[in-house]
């Protein structure tokens, strides 16, 4: 069984992959000091109260956080006895071809979401991820990955008002009643929200633009909803994107060993 590993600047997911259909899925916050030990008495404890007694045989890691890497791998060969996949490392290969400036370390998050949207979804997409940063991976028509772009996070954005001025709380996002805020809150939520709605439409408008030809937009990550009530702005939303990923990224890697 497959154990895949979504590691983001902010939360780290664990799914298991029967093969058919994924039986479990845990999170837990990021932290680079987390060790292989660590890691295990976390995922046991999680499997034994579930009831999961599986056998995992093969690992598969794609992380925005370079630090975590080692440990992980540390975790897979002790624990699994296998030696991990690592997206954008030596020994992964991909099934789509990344078309970028030479030298560029394109964050293996969006590389598997090219490889997700191009396989459930074709070729000519823009993939919108909701995370610590928000990125548009822009799949071309034979399902590389030609660009995009990176905006800060939802919640990175609150997080910055909040840190910079004095007077300024803690938000959480949620969708305004109104765009003109008649309390600190509001306003912030507004400026956020509404902001974000104009930031997606456009930039989406001008990828559309720039590639010339027809484009579905696919969004995934908690926040994906919020924005779609507001708006129709994306043709599909999948949660599940990157981990869909990550498993035909595996099944393309196994097959070529
Ligand atoms: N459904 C949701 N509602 C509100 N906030 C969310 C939701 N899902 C994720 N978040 C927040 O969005 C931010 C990004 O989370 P996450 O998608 O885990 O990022 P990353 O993949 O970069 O680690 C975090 O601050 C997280 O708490
Ligand atoms: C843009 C990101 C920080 C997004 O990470 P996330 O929000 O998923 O934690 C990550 O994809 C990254 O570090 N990228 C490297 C630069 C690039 O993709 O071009
Ligand atoms: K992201």
């Amino acid at each position: 069984m497959l154990l895949a590993i979504d590691c983001g600047n902010t939360n780290t997911v664990f799914s298991i992959w029967d093969g058919e259909r994924f039986i479990a899925t845990w999170r837990t916050s990021t932290e680079w000091q987390r060790t292989a030990d660590q890691y295990y008495v976390w995922l046991s404890t999680l499997m034994h109260f579930q009831k999961i007694d599986v056998n995992i045989t093969e690992v598969i890691v794609s992380s925005t956080v370079p630090r975590v890497v080692f440990n992980l791998r540390v975790f897979a060969d002790r624990y699994f006895n296998t030696r991990p996949i690592v997206v954008g490392k030596e020994g992964c290969e991909l099934p789509v071809e990344v078309r970028v400036d030479e030298g560029t370390a394109v964050g293996p998050d969006r590389l598997v979401n090219t490889v997700a949207g191009y396989n459930l979804y074709g070729g000519d997409l823009i993939v919108v991820d909701f995370g610590t940063a928000t990125t548009f991976d822009v799949v071309d028509t034979d399902g590389a990955y030609i660009g995009g772009v990176i905006a800060p996070g939802v919640n990175l954005s609150l997080e910055a008002l909040h840190q910079a001025a004095a007077a300024l709380p803690h938000v959480d996002i949620t969708k305004p009643q109104n765009v003109i805020g008649t309390n600190t809150v509001a306003c912030m939520q507004s400026g956020v929200f509404w902001g974000y709605i104009g930031l997606i439409k456009e930039i989406c408008a001008r990828i559309k633009a720039e590639h010339g030809r027809d484009m579905k937009v696919i969004s995934t990550g908690g926040l994906a909803p919020l924005f779609q009530q507001a708006e129709a702005l994306f043709d599909e939303f999948n949660d599940d994107l990157t981990m869909h990923g990550l498993v035909v990224i595996n099944e393309h890697n196994r097959k070529n060993i």
